[in-house]
């Protein structure tokens, strides 16, 4: 199931700023792994913004959830989820 993710995240005033580098680098390291593992399938910074918005490719919505609430950077993050569906006209075998 594809999904369309935008995060967007906002750091409270006063954060410790080593502790957002541990967060930072925690992040990073858990979307690698989901990016490997073909769930999370693409990604783009949204300029101008510390934002993204991002594919995921999940076997349920409750997976999807389960991603998303324990990601490092989550408590920081306001999610909007978009379900996505195969468009007809599209050559991608891989768009389910
Ligand atoms: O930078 C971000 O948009 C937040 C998050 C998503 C992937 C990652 O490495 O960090």
């Amino acid at each position: 199931m594809l999904f369309k993710v935008e995060m967007d995240i906002t750091i409270p005033p006063g954060f410790d700023p080593d502790g957002l580098d541990r967060l930072k680098a925690a992040e990073k390291a858990r979307f690698q792994e989901l990016q490997r593992a073909g769930t999370w399938r693409h990604i783009w910074r949204v300029v101008g913004r510390y934002a993204n918005v991002s594919i995921f490719d999940v076997e349920s919505n409750a997976h999807l959830h389960d991603i998303l609430t324990t990601l490092p950077l989550y408590p920081l993050m306001t999610i909007t989820v978009t379900a996505l569906c195969r468009h007809p006209s599209t050559i991608h075998d891989d768009d389910r």
